[in-house]
């Protein structure tokens, strides 16, 4: 299909390095019967080898042309196609349809204008999921890996490192593209974790609570929860409330969030 144009709404770069390809499908590492879902199958980069390693391959996708040169190059008992958005798309209703005992891996090199939302989406579906392997803006991913005390950690690295372990996997340079993106951009593998080693009692709430915290950056902690926290209560969970958001560790957010909602119940 050389001869479809690119769509910039849709946020499409195509893969066309071979060698970045083949260290991709080497991180996803597919076996044959994986229960394996793309988000954006695009012009079938990664598609065709994650299809060919697991016999059979379900892809989303929102463009109608994509899918209909999918569909018209791979049989249906092949490569099952999704045409639909995937920030609306139940994933957690597919798992439970295919999934191996309701679960599902996922791997996407995903359009770079709805990465944000898209990663919290996900997120939502907990452990119906897997793994997943997803290439995003570099800059994104340096968020979501961040450690406390640097500019990268924010809301994003809290609330995904609460759910996932996460490992930045490989940097992508723009040329491995076509047309290249005018960012770096890089792999990265999300696990939900087995036994989380800080469970919170309850993830809309410490949603909530991280948004409200890092609501304006520079200020402390003490202010930005102001009338959510007192000092002491602070103290008493070992935060310096005289610190700023990004210095307090996922940890102690689900600390304060356990604590902050056991109180309102
Ligand atoms: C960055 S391209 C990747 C294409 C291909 N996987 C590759 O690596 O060459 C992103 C793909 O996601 C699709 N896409 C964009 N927005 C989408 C959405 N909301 N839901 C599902 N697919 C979407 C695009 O049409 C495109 O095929």
């Amino acid at each position: 299909m050389s001869s479809h144009i690119p769509r910039k709404r849709f946020g499409q770069n195509f893969l066309q390095d071979q060698g970045v390809i083949g260290a991709i499908i080497a991180a996803i590492n597919p076996q044959h019967g994986d229960v394996l879902v793309e988000i954006g199958p695009g012009l079938a980069a990664l598609t065709d080898p994650l299809m060919r390693a697991a016999g059979k391959l379900h892809v989303v996708e929102i463009d109608r042309d994509i899918v209909s040169h999918l569909s018209g190059k791979y049989p249906p008992e092949q490569l099952v196609i999704h045409h639909c958005d995937a920030l609306k798309f139940d994933f957690g209703a597919l798992a439970r349809e295919i999934g191996h005992n309701g679960v599902i891996r996922l791997a996407g090199n995903l359009p770079y204008n709805i990465s944000t939302p898209l990663l919290f989406h996900l997120a939502s579906f907990g452990s119906t999921i897997s793994d997943m392997h997803f290439m995003l803006q570099k800059e994104v991913v340096d968020r979501m890996v961040a450690e406390p005390s640097t500019a990268d950690y924010g809301r994003l690295s809290v609330m995904l490192q609460v759910r996932f372990n996460m490992e930045h996997v490989l940097d992508v340079p723009p040329t491995a593209f076509y047309p290249p993106p005018k960012v770096d951009s890089a792999v990265v593998r999300m696990m939900p974790w087995p036994a989380p080693p800080w469970p919170a009692n309850d993830l809309v709430h410490m949603e909530k609570l991280v948004t409200t915290a890092f609501a304006q950056r520079r200020k402390t902690l003490r202010n930005n929860l102001k009338g959510i926290v007192s000092d002491d209560e602070l103290l008493a969970l070992g935060i310096d409330p005289g610190c700023r958001a990004e210095n307090v560790t996922v940890q102690q957010y689900v600390a304060l969030s356990n604590f902050l909602h056991a109180q309102q119940r």
